[in-house]
Order: C-alpha cells, then sequence, then structure tokens
C-alpha cells in the first residue's frame, strides 16, 4: 500500500546534523499510525511527500503506484483523488460557498450531480457545518474552516488518509469526531497517518507511532539482506471498499 525506502526528508539541523533524515516504512491497509516529534522534526514533511506535493528523493511507493521522476501527470491526478489530505492551513475557492468548496472532490472525480448534492449534504450534517453551507469561507472561523477542510479531505472516503496537527489539536470535539470517523474509514481498508507534537494521552486509536526525526533500528545479521525493512507487521485483510455514507 505504501513502501518508503530511505526517503530523503528535511528536518531542522538541530536535531539531525545537515537536516536530513533518511526514512523507510511500510503499511498496509487498514493500518493507521500517529507521526510525532518537536517542531521542525519533518511530520509535515512527511505528509506532503505521501500527498505527492513535494519531489521525493529515494523509493516510494504510494496506493501501490511506485513514484519515479517520470510519473504521469494522469497517474499523479488520479492517485491525489484517492488521497485526502486535511493540512495545516487549507485554502478554498473564496468565490464559492462552502458547500461547493466540498463537493469539488466529488466534481473532479464526475460522479453524478444527484450524488454528489446528496454526498454533500451528508458530510456537511456529520460535520456539522449545514448552518455554513451557503457562507462564503472568508466570513468563517479558523474552526469551521478546518471543519469544512475535513469533510472535503473525507467526502470521497479517500484510501489514504492525512491529517496535520491543527485539525487535531484546535478543538477538542472536532478531534474526536474525525479519529472516530477516520477509525471507521481504516476499519474498512483505508490507511491513516496522523501528525502531531506528541499523541494526545488518552486517545486509543491509532496503536502505532512513527516517531520523527528517524532513527532506524541497527539492522540484525539475518535482516541486512532484506529490503525495505518492515517497521510494521500487516494487519488482517480488511473489506476491499468502503460502502458506508456519512448520516
Ligand atoms: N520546501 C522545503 N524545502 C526545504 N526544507 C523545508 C521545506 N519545507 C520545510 N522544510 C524544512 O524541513 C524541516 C521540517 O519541517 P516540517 O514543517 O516538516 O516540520 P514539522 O515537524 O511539521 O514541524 P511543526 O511541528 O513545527 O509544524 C524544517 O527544518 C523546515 O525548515
Amino acid at each position: 500500500m505504501i513502501t518508503l525506502h530511505n526517503l530523503s526528508l528535511p528536518t531542522s539541523p538541530a536535531l539531525i546534523q545537515g537536516g536530513l533524515q533518511s526514512l523507510s516504512l511500510q503499511l498496509q491497509r487498514g493500518e493507521a499510525l500517529w507521526v510525532v516529534g518537536p517542531a521542525e522534526s519533518g511530520k509535515t514533511a512527511l505528509l506532503d511527500a505521501l500527498a505527492l506535493r513535494r519531489p521525493v528523493a529515494g523509493s516510494a511507493t504510494i496506493l501501490n503506484e511506485p513514484l519515479s521522476p517520470h510519473f504521469p501527470a494522469r497517474t499523479r491526478q488520479r492517485l491525489r483523488q484517492r488521497i485526502g489530505y486535511i493540512d495545516a492551513n487549507p485554502l478554498f475557492m473564496d468565490r464559492l460557498s462552502l458547500a461547493d468548496n466540498i463537493a469539488l472532490p466529488l466534481e473532479l472525480a464526475h460522479f453524478r450531480h444527484a450524488e454528489i448534492q446528496r454526498e454533500t449534504e451528508a458530510i456537511l450534517q456529520w460535520f456539522g457545518l449545514q448552518d455554513h453551507a451557503q457562507a462564503l469561507p472568508t466570513t468563517l472561523s479558523h474552526t469551521t474552516r478546518l471543519r469544512a477542510a475535513c469533510a472535503r479531505a473525507l467526502i470521497t472516503h479517500p484510501s489514504l488518509i492525512l491529517v496535520d496537527e491543527p485539525a487535531l489539536t484546535l478543538c477538542p470535539e472536532l478531534q474526536e469526531h474525525l479519529l472516530s470517523t477516520i477509525k471507521d474509514l481504516v476499519q474498512n481498508g483505508a490507511t491513516a497517518l496522523f501528525a502531531m507534537r506528541t499523541r494526545p494521552p488518552e486517545v486509543s486509536f491509532p496503536e502505532a507511532t512513527l516517531t520523527l526525526p528517524y532513527n532506524p533500528p541497527a539492522p540484525t545479521e539475518d535482516e541486512k539482506e532484506e529490503t525495505p525493512p518492515s517497521l510494521f507487521a500487516p494487519l488482517t485483510p480488511m473489506a476491499p471498499t468502503y460502502e458506508g455514507r456519512f448520516s
């Protein structure tokens, strides 16, 4: 699903001499992971790389698609449609209503009009945004915009879900709602990564944690021949598609 092998990621030179870390990681469908570390440890850089927003040095396979310098634009676009990224500073089309912004991923994926309308209404309600549906994004609070970013990222039921810190820290209710929503998607086969300085102690999902900057464990004699190293054992295979609806 996701395999990173010696992926070169920036980090603060105060954390690692030279300001570069080399990360290897394997994540399967139905797995989720906290990515934790101090400021400038490379959490956002990792999410950006997985969201295909920054070029990668090293070897990476994302959603079973090996990335290469000759990656065709059409493949990149198709992959991006399967990735839901709730980034730290979500941008919106300021001239479109909140509902139209949230519906955009379905529009771009050429869903039928009736389906777009149904799914948009359902997810607006799911994230408590129905009263803001016709508002312009610039007139809304930061928390409401983050809620909208969550709705927009999840409306397609993406295969890979990436969440950067603000959506997890700004509002406790949003954190709880977001984690339980994504937990359902992960149980149905999605993969998710959550970036925070430290994992919230009272939250049990997900269990696995990756700490940045990355210091790979020294390989044993048996492991020396194996590439890439696997940090996480695959979980039980999940149902192939997510049929649920946000309602
Ligand atoms: N486009 C870029 N090119 C080169 N270096 C970058 C780029 N973006 C970020 N960096 C550097 O990469 C390092 C990691 O930054 P990143 O934003 O990933 O950290 P972070 O762990 O998300 O930090 P924070 O918790 O403060 O958000 C920083 O030293 C930053 O200066």
